[in-house]
């Protein structure tokens, strides 16, 4: 695991880790308070090869996790070629240990609440008194642990649907599953016979693992696990993979069930309908963050 630790004045802060999460690979982004910067702080930055910082700068702190040494060095080198690069500091670089990572994700991992009675709580938190559902989830490497809105909203979307919709989830897809956390969300909600897929091992064993914790049944595996039909379908993945996934997605849709995508941007959601638009109908049904949830029900009787 490596460790970019970037300085930055606070408006930058928002666009700098955006694009750290979005665009640059970090499996994860935390960021300390602004400050002033101290003597000690002029002279790390002061250190040959590194830019000066301009005394008396309220400045915050960005640290940013990478799987590979080649993906915080590409970062770094891209952050640093944009307009802001004068006032971008890269404080340092280095490999850190698994613990750590582990530690770090843990101290950035609250409980978070998808409606009032529905929450994901970290293993180590006790549930807060209101919750009825818990998720409970130990971030591993794979994505979704509710922080997203691409994640929430999928789950705010799961416990909205009425106890008529829910009844018939006797079979459900969740497609790029990450952590598992839509299924196991699914599964808290009703649904039976759940199929959990990703292109990546690791979130299939994260799948499975996470499913264990919460006494969830369900079947994970690579994408050729998704057989046949389902009345619910569920992908959080990108708006790119979406839409060539297009056919794939829908024809598992059965007829008169939901198909619920995320990981959309409010600006992407125009294309998505049209690549969607030979099969279904999708609207935009919730917005977090600049990040659109779009869902359709296909035509049919269930
Ligand atoms: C944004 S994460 C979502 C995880 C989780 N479902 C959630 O809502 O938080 C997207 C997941 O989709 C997987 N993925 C990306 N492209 C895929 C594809 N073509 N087929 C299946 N899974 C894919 C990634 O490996 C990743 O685990």
């Amino acid at each position: 695991m490596y460790e970019l630790v970037l300085r930055a004045p606070e408006a930058l802060v928002e666009p700098v880790s955006e694009a750290l999460m979005d665009e640059l690979e970090a499996l994860s982004v935390s960021v300390e308070d602004a400050d002033v910067d101290t003597d000690a702080e002029q002279a790390l930055f002061g250190e040959p090869g590194l830019p000066a910082p301009k005394s008396g700068w309220q400045r915050s702190t960005i640290k940013a996790l990478f799987a590979e040494e080649s993906q915080a060095t590409e970062a770094a080198a891209l952050l640093l070629a944009q307009d802001w690069a004068d006032e971008l500091h890269v404080q340092s670089l280095q490999a850190v240990e698994d613990q750590d990572w582990v530690r770090l994700t843990q101290s950035q991992f609250e409980p978070v609440q998808v409606t009032p009675a529905f929450w994901i709580v970290p293993s180590w938190h006790e549930p807060p008194q209101q919750a009825q559902q818990v998720i409970r989830l130990d971030p591993g490497l794979a994505f979704g642990t509710g922080t997203h809105p691409t994640t929430r909203m999928c789950l705010r979307w799961i416990a909205q649907q009425s106890a008529e919709r829910r009844a018939r989830w006797e079979r459900v897809l969740d497609y790029g599953c990450g952590s598992g956390i839509l299924a196991i969300g699914a599964a808290l909600h009703g649904a039976r016979d759940i199929d959990a897929v990703d292109i990546d091992p690791a979130a299939v064993q994260a799948t499975q693992d996470n499913a264990q914790a919460n006494g969830v049944q369900l079947r994970a595996g690579l994408p050729e696990l998704a057989q046949g039909r389902y009345p619910l379908v569920l992908a959080n993945i990108l708006a790119t993979p979406l839409k060539l996934l297009a056919p794939l997605l829908t024809g598992h849709v059965a007829a008169g069930g939901d198909l619920v995508l995320a990981g959309i941007l409010e600006r992407q959601a125009d294309e998505l309908k049209a690549a969607y638009a030979s099969w279904c109908e999708l609207q935009v049904s919730d917005s977090q963050e600049g990040w659109v949830l779009m869902t359709a029900r296909m035509a049919g009787d269930a």
